[in-house]
């Protein structure tokens, strides 16, 4: 009895279920780009560590200048990285630069473009701006306490998220380890680029797309391979690159042909099928799989629209579930123009961005079918259409996938 196909959403949470979680390694700040955090960062320090000066200017004590005074002789000079000086008059005032720690007795910092300076006195300017209690102050703890979870387990390490590991001293974070990744291409057509052609043959072209899709995303632990239509080389190859790798994701050979060995050699190699086939176009006879050792195997359809979308709708999060990331909120995007869905599956549409009177909008760029992916050029992901048939409407929120 022919069970019903999952649908896009349930074929993504079967994968992000079986991915299997990659170990964590402990890695220096300057390879933390792009890695998921596998341990909390809880903060050694508050932060701003203390009273920081954010104008170079002077410092004094507002209550002077509450009482009337509006001139302040400069006793002392308060550079970053250095000691605070004590201000000892509160006629006085302390020259301060940006990034010092506030001076002892101070409370409020005056501009030196609101001053004027004659013979060690510090004049402030009629047109300034009047001063307030910690003017000029980035006030000690008001980012974050020591003791305050900065970054969580799970979370994406972008620039920001690294210079926060930096600022809390630490020269090292727990990540997951990078997986190895093979990429692996299946077909007698298929032949290297650059090499001569006969008529019925093409370049192999998809494995450069889901490498370059890789290379975007942060994966550079990646190889790539080349297998012909045939069972005993099937067999011997996927053999060895299940044992040297932690996923391999393949290309063609998973639908219904006669040479579509795949997923038959895939099982009898000992990886567990979790699904075949979504119910999607492009892409639906996609197969998904776990290996003996826990390698996460990826059998996208050849059909190059197919392995770009595919590889985007589900390897992308599953590599990211391997390495434990909390999921991302999925984007959405308003369609510029109503589209007509015709098959009883979903949808995913190629789309340019555009700008209408409703913002940034998605234009719809069909493709002459799974095999056009000349008419991919230029397009910056897909939307998810649910299936049909159904028009869906130019205003309704969709949502979106970037290559
Ligand atoms: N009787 C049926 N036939 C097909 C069905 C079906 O349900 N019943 N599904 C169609 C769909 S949908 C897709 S998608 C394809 C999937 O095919 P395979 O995964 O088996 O892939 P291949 O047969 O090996 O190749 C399909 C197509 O893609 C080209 N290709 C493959 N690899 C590459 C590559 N690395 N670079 C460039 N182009 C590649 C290949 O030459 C074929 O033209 O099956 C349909 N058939
Ligand atoms: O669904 Mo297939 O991916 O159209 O050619
Ligand atoms: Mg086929």
């Amino acid at each position: 009895m022919a069970s019903r196909l999952l649908t896009p959403a349930e074929a993504e949470a079967a994968i992000r279920q079986h991915a299997t979680q990659l170990p964590a390694v402990r890695l220096p700040l300057t390879e933390l780009s792009g890695a998921v955090l596998r341990e909390s960062i809880i903060s050694t320090r508050d932060q701003p560590p203390f009273d920081r000066v954010t104008m170079d200017g002077i410092a004094f004590s507002f209550s002077a200048w509450e009482a009337g005074r509006s001139s302040f002789r400069i006793a002392g000079t308060q550079a970053a990285g250095v000691a605070p000086l004590t201000l000892r008059e509160s006629s006085d005032c302390i020259e301060v630069m940006t990034g010092a720690m506030l001076p002892i007795g101070c409370d409020c910092v005056v501009p030196v473009e609101n001053i004027e300076v004659q013979d060690g006195v510090a004049q402030l300017r009629d047109d300034a701006p009047a001063p307030v209690r910690e003017f000029n102050v980035h006030g000690r703890g008001i980012d974050s306490r020591r003791g305050d979870l900065l970054l969580p387990s799970g979370c994406r390490l972008g620039p920001a998220e690294v210079a926060v590991v930096a600022s809390n001293g630490q020269t090292h974070a727990l990540v997951a380890q990078a997986p190895n990744i093979v990429v692996i291409s299946t077909g007698d057509e298929l032949v290297e680029p650059g090499r001569p052609l006969e008529d019925w043959q093409i370049s192999r072209s998809n494995v450069y797309g889901v490498l370059a899709s890789l290379r975007r995303h942060g994966y550079s632990a990646l190889s790539h391979d080349h297998v012909p239509d045939d069972l005993p080389t099937l067999r011997e190859r996927l053999g060895s690159h299940l044992e040297n790798n932690d996923v391999l994701i393949l290309s063609g050979g998973v639908s219904m042909g006669r040479f579509d060995y795949v997923p038959q050699v895939l099982q009898e190699l000992g990886v567990r099928m979790m699904f075949h086939k979504v119910a999607q176009r492009p892409g639906k006879p996609l197969w998904f799989g776990v290996g003996r050792d826990g390698q996460t195997v990826y059998a996208l359809p050849g059909n190059p629209v197919s392995t770009l979308v595919c590889l985007t709708r589900y390897v992308l999060p599953g590599l990211q579930a391997s390495q434990g990331a909390t999921p991302l909120e999925v984007e959405t995007i308003t369609l510029a123009q109503s589209y007509e869905v015709k098959p009883s599956l979903a949808v995913f549409l190629p789309v340019t961005l555009t700008r209408t009177v409703a913002g940034l909008c998605a234009m719809p760029q069909p493709t002459r079918g799974s095999g056009d992916f000349t008419s991919l050029i230029g397009t910056v992901g897909f939307v998810e259409l649910p299936p049909g048939p159904r028009v869906v409407q130019e205003d309704a929120s969709l949502p979106f996938y970037r290559w």
